[in-house]
């Protein structure tokens, strides 16, 4: 029994929130909880409004109206107690590049006042032989492990992955998912944002769909399956007991292909 099957607390909370870009209303009012201890999906088309509800989560972006409180501080009046309790992916241009992995997790903790030992961060998301490489020379699958140990960098309650597993080979995306389901089982939550519904299905506790700024529907993935089973539904090709992406797997390997 995992972390989220033991409490239901929320540990995130919005109500009615509304970003607008200009004239332009990119989140409609909407509102949705996230459980201690859960991974939680943001899922939807292109466009949805998925980002910007992550970044107005993260305070890096402000809200045009509505109410959000993040592990029980308010994002109006305590937006530094929050910055201090999440984990976030910082883009690609932060990552100094005469630096190696080591030094920029030095780098970052010194950032966060915190004093955290590079090889023990990068053990967690097993990159210590890659501790003197560059970032840009790493393999895609180990600069996504890589910005995942940054956000792990200052104990985090809350990290929030945004399109972790985009571009990624099936064994690099499944590793992922796996380092993802291991640091929720260690108590942090995890909120994600992906396109693929194989992802969420077997990785999120539970997902909200996301279309036009609007929450179209929140719940655990086996709910909404069995829901649309139940009315009726059925796919149209037999349902095979094996994928292509199985058989990809059974061919090439477990293992991580990256060097
Ligand atoms: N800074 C901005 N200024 C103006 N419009 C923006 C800005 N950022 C996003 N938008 C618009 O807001 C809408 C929602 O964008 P957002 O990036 O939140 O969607 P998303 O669901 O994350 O999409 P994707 O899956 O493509 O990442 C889009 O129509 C986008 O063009």
């Amino acid at each position: 029994m995992h972390f989220y099957a033991m409490a239901k607390q929320p540990i995130i909370t919005v109500k009615n929130l509304v970003k607008n870009y200009g004239d332009f209303a990119a989140v409609k009012g909407i509102s949705f909880e996230v459980y201690e201890g859960e991974i939680f999906g943001l899922l939807g088309p292109n466009g949805a409004g998925k980002t910007t509800t992550l970044e107005v989560i993260e305070t890096l972006r402000e809200k045009t109206s509505g109410e959000i409180t993040v592990d029980g501080f308010n994002i109006e009046t305590d937006k530094n107690s929050i910055k201090q309790r999440i984990g976030v992916q910082l883009q690609a241009a932060g990552y100094y590049p005469n630096l190696n992995l080591a030094e920029l997790i030095e780098l970052f903790s010194g950032l966060y006042g915190i004093d955290k030992s590079p090889m023990e961060m990068l053990e967690k998301v097993a990159l210590t032989d890659k501790a003197k490489a560059k970032y840009k020379d790493l393999s895609g699958g180990q600069k996504q492990r890589f910005s995942i140990a940054t956000t792990l960098i200052n104990n985090p309650r809350i990290i929030f992955l945004d399109e972790p597993t985009t571009g990624l080979d099936p064994q690099a995306r499944r590793n992922l998912w796996d380092l993802i389901r291991e640091i929720r089982d260690q108590g942090t939550t995890v909120v994600i944002t992906t396109h693929y519904m194989d992802e969420a299905e077997v990785l999120c506790d539970r997902v909200a769909f996301v279309d036009g700024g609007h929450i179209i529907g929140i719940d655990t993935p086996d709910h909404f399956i069995d829901q649309l089973v139940a009315s009726g539904f059925e796919r149209k090709k037999e349902v095979k007991l094996a994928n292509l992406e199985d058989v990809f797997i059974n061919l090439t390997g477990k293992e991580w292909r990256e060097g």
